[in-house]
C-alpha cells in the first residue's frame, strides 16, 4: 500500500532531477509531453521514452494541465493528477515533471506554456509531443501559428485514428503554416485514461495498464470509484 513516505519521495526525486536540469539545459534538446493525465498511463510513459530514444532527446518533461482548455470537466483534481505524473516517473532519471501548468490560475494553453519555457530556459529546442490525436486537432487551439514556431511538434501514432486522415492533416498543416512536425509510428498500445477509468469504475483491474505507483495511490485516495 502507497504510503506518504512514497509520495514525499517522488517530491524529493524530481525535485532533485529538476535542480540538475536547471543547471545543464543549455543546448539540449528537450521533448514535453504534455497532458491531461486523468490518470497518466503506461501508453504515455512508453510513447515517451519511445521517443526520447528515437530521437535523442536529453529529458522530457511532462507538464500536467492545470486547468486543460478543451477538457472543462477533469474527473480528478490537478494536485492528484500531479502526484501520479511524479509517481509514474520516479524511477527514470530522464523523465522530469513540471508544476508550470499546476500553479497557472487560468486555463493552461500551450502557447503560453512554451513561451515560459523559452523564457526559463533560452537555449533549448523543444520538441512537442502529441498523439495523432491532438495533432488533427491543433487548429483549435490557442495561436497555432506561434505554438509552430516555438516548437517542433511530433505526432505519435494512436491506435484508432487513421494514419492516413493523420498524415494527410500533417501535410495540411505543414504546408499552411510551414510547421515542422514529425510523424512517428510508436509501438502501438490501445489505452487510454477513459479507458482505465472505466475499468475503476467498474471494478475492474488496472495492474500493469499504468505503474504499480500509480494503481496504490489511485487505490489509497479512491479515486475515480464513484464513476463520472
Ligand atoms: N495510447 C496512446 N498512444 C499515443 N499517444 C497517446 C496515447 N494515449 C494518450 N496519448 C497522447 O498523450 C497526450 C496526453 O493525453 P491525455 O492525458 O489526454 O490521455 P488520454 O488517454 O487521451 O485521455 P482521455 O481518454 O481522458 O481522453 C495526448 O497528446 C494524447 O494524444
Ligand atoms: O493550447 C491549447 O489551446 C490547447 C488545446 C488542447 C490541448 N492542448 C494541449 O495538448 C496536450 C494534450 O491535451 P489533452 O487534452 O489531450 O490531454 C496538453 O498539453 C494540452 O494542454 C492545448
Amino acid at each position: 500500500m502507497i504510503t506518504s513516505n512514497l509520495v514525499e519521495k517522488a517530491e524529493e526525486i524530481n525535485r532533485t532531477k529538476l535542480g540538475k536540469f536547471n543547471k545543464t539545459y543549455k543546448g539540449t534538446k528537450v521533448g514535453i509531453m504534455g497532458g491531461t493525465f486523468d490518470p497518466i498511463h503506461s501508453a504515455h510513459l512508453a510513447t515517451a521514452e519511445f521517443i526520447r530514444d528515437k530521437y535523442k532527446l536529453d529529458k522530457i518533461i511532462f507538464i500536467p494541465s492545470g486547468n486543460p482548455p478543451h477538457k472543462k470537466n477533469t474527473i480528478v483534481n490537478k494536485y492528484d493528477r500531479y502526484e501520479m505524473v511524479k509517481l509514474a516517473t520516479m524511477s527514470n532519471e530522464d523523465f522530469i515533471v513540471s508544476d508550470m501548468e499546476i500553479i497557472r490560475d487560468k486555463r493552461t494553453y500551450t502557447i503560453d506554456t512554451l513561451r515560459d519555457m523559452k523564457k526559463e530556459y533560452d537555449s533549448i529546442d523543444i520538441y512537442f509531443i502529441t498523439g495523432a490525436d491532438a495533432i488533427c486537432d491543433i487548429e483549435t487551439w490557442k495561436n497555432v501559428e506561434e505554438n509552430f514556431r516555438l516548437a517542433t511538434f511530433i505526432a505519435a501514432t494512436r491506435p484508432g485514428i487513421s494514419k492516413a486522415s493523420t498524415k494527410e492533416k500533417i501535410n495540411d498543416l505543414r504546408k499552411k503554416y510551414s510547421a515542422n512536425i514529425i510523424e512517428v509510428y510508436v509501438p502501438s498500445l490501445d489505452i487510454s485514461s477513459t479507458y482505465i477509468r472505466e475499468k475503476l469504475k467498474n471494478n475492474g483491474s488496472i495492474r500493469y495498464l499504468v505503474p504499480e505507483e500509480v494503481r496504490e495511490y489511485i487505490e489509497c485516495k479512491k479515486l475515480y470509484n464513484n464513476g463520472d
